[in-house]
């Protein structure tokens, strides 16, 4: 049943609409003002959210601005008086869909949230975004046609609160959270609802980056600054200009690279390798690590000065482990995205797959889950996921019985299960050791890189 949220003062208009609505099978909440219907965006999804131009206590901006970061692919439709038609189409550019104006008319405003939910999920399946918060013409740069889920852990909900205050900042912020927690997203998220939105968004993987190119790469080189520079090269932090920088693993820099960070941070100017002259530069700075920075700092590989300079905000993201009651809320979400990309339509989960799913460890968080859901999604034939379709490292780890419906003698394969099991331990154990460098990884572990990234397949390791 589609979810309809109705946000207005008008406590008349909400009973009657939500009475309407009701009937004509929908299901709806109400609230009478903006942080009020926010708080319920906060907790659980919606549809559609039908909203009042004039609130109490926010503008139909600001409501906008911030419906759609708590939950980017909600259709919202603006409800207006006539005087204010003009400024309610300028919502349109944060996103709304389409407006009524009062007096009301039951049978238009059904047609309205009819013909917006399907097209809303038409766009959804087609893989467009909604997200045009700030302006439709933005190009999609980012990962827009993704959701950003609010999981209902305190810590998710503090995570959206520290969001909501420190985009609209210039601060620098650092993002720490084990591999897959959503660094990525919450640092887009940010950049999405600052006043940099409608420029670059530039991510960097600091680790990935060759050691002696990394320089180049980040502050760009002028043609014959050294062998191979045959032509002028723009660094990241050129193309990320007046936008926002991520710099994932950010501890992985090398020295020379964060002495030369420091100085485009202090002085705001940047200067190519190779170059004689500098130029100014205005970035926002969003760095990202898996590591204790601090513990770095203190092993004098990472330069304390830096690390303060960064660290102007910091957002914490707990591992899935330590916020189980997002579990099933990220589990539908990816059940949902999963079942658009496969073309499927499973429903739900059984009650075992749901203890199961809460009580595994998940090393490769939100990307993990993602990855399992996709798989069981595929391997589903039924509505329901069930215990058979969940891959035998996350069964073996909870029970050290086979799978209901998985008789012993099917079960040929459980000793060779429990081996795989640890064999999958060691490989995240190495990496975790190594800090997910694959190269170092596969050296220890006495493999190839080839048969390691198989083993990352095989096991659903997402490193
Ligand atoms: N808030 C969220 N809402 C919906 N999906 C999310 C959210 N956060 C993370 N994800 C999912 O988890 C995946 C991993 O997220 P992300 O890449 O941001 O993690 P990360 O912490 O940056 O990982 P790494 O440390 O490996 O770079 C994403 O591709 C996305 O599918």
């Amino acid at each position: 049943m589609p979810r309809i949220l109705i946000i207005d003062d008008d406590k008349d208009i909400c009973l009657v609409l939500s009475k309407f609505l009701t009937k004509n099978n929908y299901d709806v909440d109400a609230a009478y003002k903006g942080e009020e219907g926010l708080k319920l965006l906060r907790a659980s999804r919606y549809n559609l959210v039908l909203c009042d131009y004039r609130l109490p206590d926010l503008t139909g901006v600001e409501m906008l601005r911030k419906i759609k970061l708590l939950q980017s692919d909600v259709a919202v439709v603006i409800i207006t008086g006539y005087s204010d038609v003009r400024t309610a189409v300028e919502t349109f550019r944060y996103g709304a869909n389409d407006y009524v104006t009062k007096p009301l008319y039951p049978d238009e405003l059904l047609v309205t949230i009819r013909e917006t939910i399907a097209k809303n999920e038409k766009k959804a399946v087609n893989g467009e975004s909604n997200d045009t918060a700030q302006d439709p013409r933005k190009p999609k740069s980012l990962a827009s046609s993704s959701f950003f889920i609010v999981g209902k852990s305190i810590q998710s909900q503090t995570v959206q609160k520290y969001i909501e205050l420190i985009a609209p900042s210039d601060m620098s912020v650092i993002i720490n959270g084990e591999t897959g927690t959503g660094k990525e997203f919450v640092a887009q998220s940010v950049h999405k609802f600052s006043k940099r939105s409608d420029k670059p968004f530039v991510a960097i993987d600091c680790g990935a980056l060759p050691k002696e190119l990394a320089g180049s790469e980040l502050f760009g080189h002028v043609k014959g600054a050294f062998t191979g520079a045959v032509n002028d090269k723009q660094g990241s932090f050129e193309v990320a200009d007046t936008g926002t920088i991520f710099l994932d693993e950010v501890g992985n820099l090398s020295y020379e690279n964060q002495v030369k960070l420091l100085r485009v941070i202090q002085e705001r100017r940047i200067k190519r390798i190779g170059a004689t002259r500098d130029t100014p530069i205005d970035v926002r700075i969003i760095a990202a690590t898996n590591e204790d920075l601090i513990k770095s700092v203190k092993e004098g590989r990472f330069r304390e000065d830096l690390y303060h300079r960064l660290n102007e905000f910091k957002i914490q993201l707990s591992p899935l482990r330590e916020r189980k009651e997002d579990i099933v809320i990220f589990a539908n979400y990816f059940l949902e995205k999963s079942n658009q990309a496969l073309h499927k339509n499973v429903q739900s989960f059984s009650p075992e797959v749901i203890e199961q799913l809460t009580n595994y460890y998940w090393h490769g968080n939100l990307r993990e889950l993602n990855n399992v859901i996709k798989r069981s999604v595929l391997l589903t034939m039924g509505d329901v996921v069930q215990m058979d379709s969940l891959p035998q490292e996350i069964i073996q780890a909870n029970n050290s019985m086979p799978a209901p419906g998985v008789s012993i003698e099917d079960n040929v394969g459980l000793l060779k299960s429990i081996a795989g099991s640890a064999e999958r331990q060691a490989i995240i154990d190495i990496l975790e050791k190594v800090n997910y460098n694959k190269s170092k990884a596969a050296e220890l572990l006495k493999i190839d890189r080839k048969t390691l990234y198989n083993k990352l397949k095989l096991y659903s390791i997402n490193a």
